[in-house]
């Protein structure tokens, strides 16, 4: 284990203010997998905190302690100063922590204002009254300076605008320390730096904030301290000053990580495997027309809303589009959903793709049946143990036996589990819609590298994402979408992240 001897474990002291949140020597197992051992953790009043470290590395389970919905197996919480003896969700509440989770937690059917003032312990007899309500959620908007009507159903909001009404809500409910768990995952470059401005801005007013985030960029523009975790062990923790994205990295490896550039191969001579003409659909993309070779990765680039989940969802034939055809080796398919040559795999794994009670290995079968038919003809647990494991070793996913329940591993594990899926009836066409979101630095370039492989196969792959370094890095062709259109065609290796962003943000060519 490496560890950064000037600052690991070092509570950062303040003098004279208690720490808002002071974590001392907790240990928590689950069953064999120690999540966090013995670790300390400082957050200082109105100060930003970002908590990094590689999937599996504890970072939930150190927010679950805080915010009482774990209890610890040994070490204390103190919150502003007093030791929380037996912490659970009510006391850790009423200290003023929130937890803002990925899916906020928040009601796509209520407005904005009934989001806003929602009490889920006030007495049915005791509504409260309209105008009131308004009056509140105003304020609350109004206190972080949002454009926002508090009329307007939730459900009708981008994100982002979920994003910042949690966050309103927080504030409003009297939180004073937030915890947030990957904020920025679903959101535009744009909307980023709104949210990490009403960050700093609420963190000014007092407020103190864990932030947890893979996009290590942001994470030292937003911090004033950093804490890495690395295997459940605090590795380093001091000012944000003295850490870049290099040394983050670097500390939550334990070595460097190469994030290479894809070779690409010669020019595409065989036929497309698909082939796209003309889709369109209502006003969400119009006459798209893309082509998908053997053993190249094309890219689909754009901002959120831009129309390419959609596109990528067409071609899989999750959604049907209303003009156009695409073609499987050169015949019109009706019915793509029956065809296991070609996999999709969503990026909201939560929803829509893991079964979290099934095993790992269940999970990563299911897709796969035949190899899992053993001596007999019957399905076999052993085979299915087998290439579960092979899997795990693969992809690197971190759990002591793929027996273990998918709703058991952390999120970037699980996101490996549903890449596994869609690879092992080792398909011919596979779409990923961001495939690394949540996913940290190192295991991103696990999966870069598999995606890699898995063209060098022979495989035609799409890949939908945000991220100029990952489209960069991993594809050989880029089409780019603004406002459902295919705006731009490029080779990757004839752009630079600036230049790849530039396309993405302007909407098409300058
Ligand atoms: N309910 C559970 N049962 C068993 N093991 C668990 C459970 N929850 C978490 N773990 C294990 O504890 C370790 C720490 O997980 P945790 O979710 O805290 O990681 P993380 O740093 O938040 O990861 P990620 O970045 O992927 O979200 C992992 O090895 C994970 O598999």
């Amino acid at each position: 284990m490496t560890s950064d001897p000037m600052t690991a474990g070092t509570p950062l002291a303040q003098s004279g203010v208690p720490a808002a949140v002071a974590v001392r020597g907790v240990t928590k197992t689950y069953g064999s997998v120690t999540a966090l051992d013995d670790v300390d953790f400082t957050l200082r009043p109105g100060t930003v905190h970002g908590l990094v470290g590689e999937n599996g590395s504890g970072k939930s389970t150190l927010t679950k302690i805080i915010a009482g919905v774990l209890p610890p197996d040994r070490g204390t919480v103190a919150i502003d100063g007093e030791t929380i003896k037996h912490i659970d969700p009510r006391t850790s509440i009423q200290h003023g922590v929130r937890v803002i989770f990925q899916d906020l937690a928040l009601f796509p059917n209520m407005t904005v204002a009934e989001n806003l003032v929602f009490e889920g312990d006030r007495p049915l007899l005791r509504p409260i009254s309209a105008r009131k309500m308004r009056t509140r959620a105003r304020e609350a908007l109004d206190a972080l300076e949002l454009d926002i009507d508090p009329g307007a159903r939730l459900g009708e909001l981008s994100t982002a605008e979920r994003q910042l009404v949690a966050i309103a809500r927080t504030v409003s409910s009297d939180g004073r320390i937030v915890l947030m768990d990957e904020p920025t995952a679903a959101l535009t470059h744009k909307e980023i730096d709104q949210l990490l401005t009403i960050i700093r801005r609420l963190s000014e007013q007092g407020l103190s904030f864990v932030f947890i985030s893979h996009k290590l960029r942001e994470v030292v523009s937003v911090a004033d301290d950093v804490t890495v975790i690395r295997d459940g062990q605090v590795v380093s923790t001091g000012a944000s000053a003295e850490y870049d994205q290099d040394r983050i990295t670097d500390l939550m490896t334990g070595g460097t990580v190469e994030n290479a550039r894809r070779d690409t191969p010669a020019e595409a001579a065989e036929q497309p495997v698909v082939e796209v003409r003309g889709l369109s659909l209502a006003t969400i993309f119009q006459d798209v027309d893309l082509a998908m070779y053997p053993g190249r990765v094309l890219g689909l680039a754009g901002l959120v809303g831009s129309g390419r989940t959609e596109i990528g969802l067409a071609i899989a034939g999750l959604v049907h589009p209303e003009k156009g055809e695409v073609r499987y080796r050169g015949e019109v398919v009706h019915n793509r959903r029956d065809n296991p040559g070609l996999q999709y795999v969503p990026e909201d794994r939560l929803t829509e793709g893991l079964f979290l009670d099934w095993s790992i290995a269940d999970n990563i079968i299911t897709n796969d049946l035949d190899e899992a038919v053993g001596r007999g003809r019957t399905v076999s647990t052993a085979k299915i143990a087998e290439v579960g494991s092979r899997w795990r070793d693969r992809l690197r996913i971190k759990t002591p036996s793929v027996a273990n329940p998918a709703s058991s591993l952390s999120g970037g594990n699980q996101q490996r589990v549903l890449l596994a899926r869609a690879l092992a009836p080792r398909p011919d066409v596979i779409i990923l819609n961001n495939p690394t979101v949540g996913v940290d630095i190192g295991s991103r370039a696990d999966i870069h590298n598999v995606i890699r492989a898995v063209a060098e196969e022979g495989t035609a792959i799409l890949v939908i994402s945000d991220e100029p370094a990952e489209l960069i890095s991993v594809c050989d062709d880029l089409v780019f979408i603004s406002e459902g259109r295919v705006v731009d065609r490029r080779r990757a290796d004839t752009l630079d992240e600036e230049a790849l962003l530039d396309i993405i943000s302007e909407g098409g060519p300058s």
